[in-house]
């Protein structure tokens, strides 16, 4: 069983431009347990996460895996797997090969490909295009993704996402039981609710700052919880908490206590022979006291320096117990157990209960797509990576990272994104937004029994589009740009992808998917100079190269040179009302019976259209 890893943030902090999306950080996930990774939107949830797997550099402080830098882990795939956008899978290729891409980037056998789609409930919609799929069933696909290397860490940004009330239950179940084997689970939501019944503990965000972590209970103070206890006989109840020297109010709803642990009321009443017709904990909601500490009206004292450390002490007591948990050290640790078992029993029948309903729906339902926009991005002439001695590194759901090999690389990179003025970067058209990069919309027509007239025709058609020269001339609805690259306009607007950071992750993906056919065979070299260069790389000769593969310490962090684009206006190349009619395969009851939800055009569109 993959052994789970501490994660460490230490004192992070990630300015984009003039925004600070995450303030000096600091944190510690421990495994065994479910951790959520709470805030609100805009927290820095994401930055945060995409640090830790090396998509991202911090302008400082560090987030480690077990010790290790993302760059420097031996086998990415097999130690940490992750989930950061449903959205990033490449719409024209299917689930299967996508998946197999990564495989062989990994070492890992195809056979793993299968398992992990069945293990997420997909094993007979693997080998459709990701453009049919709904916007749950490529959650589902990215966690298969997360699961392919068997990691002991899970990183999973909003896995919840799309999915419906069985998937969310079955997702949970899965959770509690990669916890259970000893795994490092950290999953990020801005709903508290609907992480609540998961999680053992919480780290909160808000505006990139750390405002609480500590176990779910830790979240409020025992003072300020009252106890309201009842019984028929309310004198002989008044006696029993007189007894035990517990103070309490009388009021028209029975007896109230102040800061005295409930369970201790309840038996106070038991010791005086009285039966109870009501005791309960009243106090203000989660909810209330989440939503009091992202907006500042509470403070907590584990997001001081000393609270901090406190709190990663009674982390790791946390999972101390966890693992005594074997021990029965009390009944409610047993009970918890219990339920979480019972979760996971549960998550296996949904998953057992979705297989046998995905067979079903592929014996009857014809394959059936909309027309696919295929969007190719061809890297910025300036920015080509491809030319220096750089090593890619599969890190997250469609998104490859760049590792530059050398300090040659590295040193100006920083140096440059040190001294610039918000989001520019060197190697950037100013006003030259991505999709105009040289990228072109290829139309897939789809056959009529759902297959593609010509999948060889797609591929060409992005290599052409590779080929385009790049278009210097910013689009008509660009934004405007100063001298200095920079937006005109207050940089904190109430459009922010118009600040957008291009990262050479987001660069990278591209390129490195117009090197794989749309079954995930490598049609040309992947477009790495030094594949063996990092840890991880694409396409090791042997896995014994990528083993003895050195890390680059200078590639640490990612060494992101990062491009700043503006982004255009809301307009999507396709809005369903461009899209053909739904064919039958389409509808709700073509989908798994767990993923009910009608997968939703439009969103997609946006999304492949490289919105956020
Ligand atoms: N590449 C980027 N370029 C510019 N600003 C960015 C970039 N990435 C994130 N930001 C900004 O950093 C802040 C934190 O964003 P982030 O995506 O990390 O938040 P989040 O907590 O994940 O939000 P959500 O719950 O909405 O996904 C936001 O103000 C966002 O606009």
């Amino acid at each position: 069983m993959p052994q789970g890893q501490v994660l460490e943030f230490s004192g992070v902090t990630k300015r984009f431009g003039a925004v600070t999306a995450v303030d000096e950080f600091t944190a510690r996930v421990e495994p065994g347990l479910v951790t959520g990774f709470l805030g609100p939107n805009g927290a820095g949830k994401t930055t945060t996460l995409r640090i830790l797997l090396g998509l991202v550099k911090a302008t400082s402080g560090t987030a480690t895996i077990g010790g290790l830098s993302y760059a420097h882990l031996r086998n990415p795939l097999q130690t940490v797997g992750s989930v950061l956008e449903a959205s990033s899978f490449h719409p024209g290729r299917s689930g299967a090969a996508h998946l197999r891409v990564y495989a062989q980037a990994a070492g890992l056998p195809d056979s793993r490909v299968d398992e992990t789609l069945g293990m997420v409930g997909l094993a007979d919609v693997g080998g459709r295009k990701v453009g049919g799929y709904s916007l749950g069933m490529r959650q589902r696909l990215g966690l298969a993704y997360a699961l392919l290397g068997d990691p002991g860490v899970l990183v999973l940004d909003e896995p919840a996402n799309g999915l419906d009330p069985e998937g969310i239950k079955w997702m949970r179940g899965l959770l509690r039981e990669l916890a259970r084997q000893g795994r490092t689970v950290l999953v990020s939501s801005h709903l508290l609710a609907e992480v609540q019944q998961t999680v053992d503990s919480l780290l909160i965000i808000s505006q990139g700052r750390l405002v609480f972590q500590g176990r779910l209970d830790e979240l409020t103070d025992p003072t300020e919880y009252a106890t309201v206890v009842d019984a028929s006989d309310r004198a002989a109840l008044s006696d029993a908490l007189h007894d035990a020297g517990v103070e309490f109010e009388l009021l028209r709803s029975g007896l109230v206590v102040r800061g005295v642990d409930t369970g201790l009321i309840g038996q106070a009443a038991a010791a005086g022979g009285v039966a109870l017709t009501l005791l309960q904990r009243r106090g203000p909601a989660l909810e209330e006291v989440f939503l009091d500490l992202v907006s500042g009206v509470r403070t907590h004292a584990s997001a001081s320096v000393d609270g901090a450390e406190d709190a990663v002490a009674g982390a790791e007591d946390a999972a101390d117990a966890e693992d005594a948990v074997a021990g029965a050290e009390d009944a409610a640790a047993g009970a918890e157990d219990a339920a979480d078992a019972e979760d996971a029993v549960d998550g296996a029948e949904d998953a057992a209960a979705a297989a046998d309903a995905t067979v079903a729906e592929a014996e009857h339902a014809p394959l059936a797509e909309a027309e696919l926009a295929v969007q190719a991005v061809a890297e910025p002439a300036e920015a080509d990576a491809a030319d220096s001695a750089a090593g890619f590194v599969v890190a997250s759901t469609g998104i490859i990272d760049i590792i530059p090999s050398g300090a040659e690389e590295a040193e100006p990179a920083a140096a440059v994104e040190a001294d610039l003025e918000p989001d520019v970067e060197p190697g950037v058209e100013p006003g030259v937004e991505p999709s105009s990069v040289a990228s072109a919309a290829v139309e897939t027509p789809i056959g009529e029994d759902g297959s593609d007239v010509s999948e060889g025709d797609e591929i060409e058609a992005i290599d052409a589009a590779l080929e385009q020269p790049i278009d210097d001339a910013p689009p008509a609805d660009a934004p405007a740009l100063g001298d200095d690259g920079a937006t005109d306009g207050p940089p904190e607007s109430d459009r922010p992808w118009e600040n957008y950071v291009r990262t050479d992750a987001d660069l990278e993906a591209d390129r490195f998917f117009a090197a794989f056919d749309a079954d995930g065979v490598a049609i040309t070299a992947p477009p790495s100079g030094d594949a063996g260069s990092a840890p991880g790389a694409v396409a090791p000769a042997t896995a014994e190269d990528a083993a003895s593969a050195p890390a680059s310490p200078e590639a640490e962090e990612g060494d992101s040179v990062e491009t700043a684009f503006d982004l255009p206006p809301d307009e999507p190349e396709d809005t369903a009302s461009d899209l053909p009619p739904d064919e039958p395969g389409d509808t709700a009851s073509d989908l798994p019976p767990y993923e009910p939800e009608q997968p939703d055009r439009e969103a997609d569109d946006h999304e492949e259209g490289g919105l956020r």
